[in-house]
């Protein structure tokens, strides 16, 4: 029953006409969470009525945002004959194969965007300059360090990647404004447009990669990609004598995705490929009859497991630093019933109690799945990454832990493709480690964007350089608005939150006031979204803005629910007792660390997680038990 809320007095006037569309009891809902922002304070809350909050959005986004853009037409197939996740991430969906495959399409969470600006309004090249651009690098402080950078463009690549155009588009700096752009013009592929045949979006775009979190960063995205990584020896991944990844006659790294990289990423690929490597040697000694394919199948079981779950209670508790958060990205793995629980008894009550792992049926509320073009917008967070990487001493100087000293800072351009992995290889992996870990990464905030990010050659799918540089800055704000990815106002509306009508409701900083007004006047539903969320004001302990936040609500609980492998199939048949155990014992990143490195976190971290800064002090113990800590 659709219920009407035209006339309810403190809805905000400017929401979104989904509230529209609403049955009675999640109108209900929505007023109870549209009453909490207008005091805007649900993270201000205890955990527990914090996460009912969260609770409560999460069940209005599923229903209300999760919009399938067209395509997919598979078929049935028996689920038994495949136990396994396959190389281009077929097969996933039970009852129909492609859904969640290579080349699918991507979902989304809004309708494209209805306002009918321009591609070119304001110009890109001002939205860059004048409100992006790095004036001063602006580090996060110790909260999120450069293996934190690196880990999520390790996802990013395992999970989205647009699929080009052939014809290209050249931006131009009108006159006036070249001065604030390291390149005057530059051409770049469009992304390509097909029609979808579906009301929600009449157009869509293809994802190349495959967006299940299937550990395709180095396993690759189909038979091709695949037989160039593996040994095809006992189940093992291609790696080199001295731990990094090896490379061909070209110098390209041998790897799942090779677009792109650079020393700190490549670094994350070296590491999991030796965890998959040592899930082979275990498998192999316990089930001795094992060949090299089941020996393989399994060992990406486990390593893909591990890599969600050191991403959902390691990496997303580290970047939305609250106790809230922390017992929800809990929640989300072990259920509210806690790891203890559902150790001895399985899932046995269901997501909220036992959580999404483990459910016996994949969830995908009534709608394939696939990633969404809104979650990629939310995660151009390219301010995350500094100008120069710091190189630290890791010789042994005693036993107490000591800050390694600096000996070289090198600039990000000499760390990027082919020249970065030379580096790599110089550098060693533990040295790498270490001082990743000891350096922290960027803000995301305005005037952040990396300047050699301006002016970058980028990569061609199969990682050869490309022979004209582009500027990122200026690209990613037309990316948004070429895939008519809502502006920042008219997004927060579809996500169910109170938009804002005049600059002074979003910030109270004069000098960014005065640059908004500058770029896009007085018009507040111009603002792009990437402009928003870099420049909104962040709950204490977010690295990033909650509208970026409210889309990983929604998609980070859809990567777990929605996959046949970490819910039907999460079991010791499909993983094997010891492949199981593998996951269940493995909770953060520092226990991979700690498995291929012994010494190298008990002599070089003090902080709790390994993305932390490594020098920062440990968090300290709170006695009161999680779900009862009281408002922050
Ligand atoms: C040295 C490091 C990096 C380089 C050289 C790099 C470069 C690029 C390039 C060239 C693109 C394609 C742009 C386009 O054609 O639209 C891209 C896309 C993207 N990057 Fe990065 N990136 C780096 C690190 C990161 C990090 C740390 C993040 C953090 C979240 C990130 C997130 C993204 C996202 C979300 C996209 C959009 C993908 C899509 O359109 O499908 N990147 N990056």
């Amino acid at each position: 029953m659709a219920f009407t809320v035209f006339s309810a007095p403190f809805i905000h006037p400017q929401l979104h006409p989904i509230v529209v569309r609403m049955t009675l009891f999640d109108t209900m809902l929505f007023y109870v969470i549209h009453l909490v922002d207008k005091f805007g304070s649900w993270h201000r809350l205890p955990v527990l009525l914090g996460l009912a909050y969260l609770g409560i959005r999460r069940h209005l986004h599923n229903r209300y945002n999760l919009l399938h853009a067209g395509g997919v037409n598979g078929h049935k197939y028996d689920t038994k004959e495949y136990a396994y996740r396959t190389p281009a991430g077929m097969c996933n969906h039970p009852t129909d194969h492609l859904i969640g495959s290579q080349g699918t399409s991507f979902g989304r969470n809004m309708p494209p965007t209805a306002l009918d600006y321009g591609l070119l309004d304001p110009h890109p090249t001002l939205v860059a300059s004048k409100l992006l651009a790095r004036k001063n690098f602006k580090e996060v402080g110790k909260q999120f360090n450069m293996i934190a950078c690196s880990w999520i463009q390790f996802m990013i690549h395992d999970w989205i990647d647009h699929l080009e155009d052939t014809e290209q588009v050249e931006i131009r700096a009108p006159d006036g404004y070249s001065s604030g752009c390291p390149l005057k013009s530059f051409k770049f592929f469009k992304t390509k447009k097909f029609k979808t045949g579906s009301s929600c979006a009449k157009f869509g775009f293809l994802n190349t990669r495959t967006p299940w979190w299937d550990g395709s960063v180095i396993y690759g995205n189909n038979e091709k990609g695949l037989r160039r990584v593996r040994t095809f020896k006992d189940g093992k991944l291609k790696i080199s004598e001295h731990g990094l990844l090896e490379h061909d006659e070209k110098g390209i790294p041998i790897s799942g995705d090779v677009r792109n990289c650079w020393a700190g990423f490549s670094l994350m690929q070296a590491l999991f490929v030796k965890e998959h490597n040592a899930v082979c040697d275990v498998l192999k000694e316990h089930y001795p009859d094992f060949d090299d394919e089941q020996l393989y199948r399994h060992a990406r079981l486990v390593t893909s497991a591990v890599i969600a779950k050191i991403h959902t209670i390691d990496w997303t508790v580290e970047l939305l630093k609250t106790d809230t958060l922390l017992a929800g990205m809990r929640i989300n793995w072990y259920g509210f019933l806690g790891k203890k629980f559902k150790d001895l008894f399985g899932n046995i009550c269901g997501p909220i109690f036992s959580g999404l792992v483990g459910l016996r049926k994949p969830i995908d509320h009534g709608v394939p799945y696939s990633l969404t073009e809104e979650f990629v917008s939310v995660y151009r967070m390219h301010t995350m990454l500094p100008d120069e990487i710091v190189l630290r001493d890791i010789k042994p100087t005693g036993e107490e832990y000591k800050c390694p000293p600096v000996v070289e800072k090198v600039p990000m351009r000499e760390m990027l493709g082919k020249e970065g992995e030379r580096r790599l290889s110089n550098i060693g992996m533990e040295q790498m480690l270490v001082s990743m870990g000891h350096q922290s990464c960027g803000e995301v905030t305005l005037w952040n964007y990396p300047t050699w990010l301006r002016n970058l050659i980028a990569h061609d799918i199969n990682g050869e350089d490309r022979p004209d540089p582009v500027d990122m800055a200026i690209m990613e704000v037309y990316r948004d608005r070429e895939r008519g990815v809502a502006r920042y106002n008219e997004f927060r509306r579809n996500l169910l939150m109170i938009p804002i009508s005049k600059w002074e409701d979003f910030t109270d900083d004069e000098e960014v006031i005065e640059a908004l007004k500058e770029v896009y006047e007085d018009d507040v539903e111009k603002m792009d979204l990437i402009v928003g969320l870099h420049a909104e004001k962040k709950i204490r302990g977010f690295a990033i803005s909650e509208t970026a936040f409210f889309i990983f609500l929604v998609m980070a609980s859809r990567r777990l629910e929605a996959d046949r492998f970490f819910t039907t199939n999460f079991n010791s048949r499909t993983y094997t007792d010891e492949g199981l155990e593998w996951v269940n014992k493995t909770e953060t990143l520092k226990d991979v660390i700690d498995r291929h490195f012994p010494e190298m976190t008990e002599k070089w971290m003090r902080s709790s997680s390994a993305f932390s800064v490594w020098d920062s002090m440990s968090d300290s113990t709170n006695y009161i038990p999680l779900y009862l800590r009281p408002a922050p």
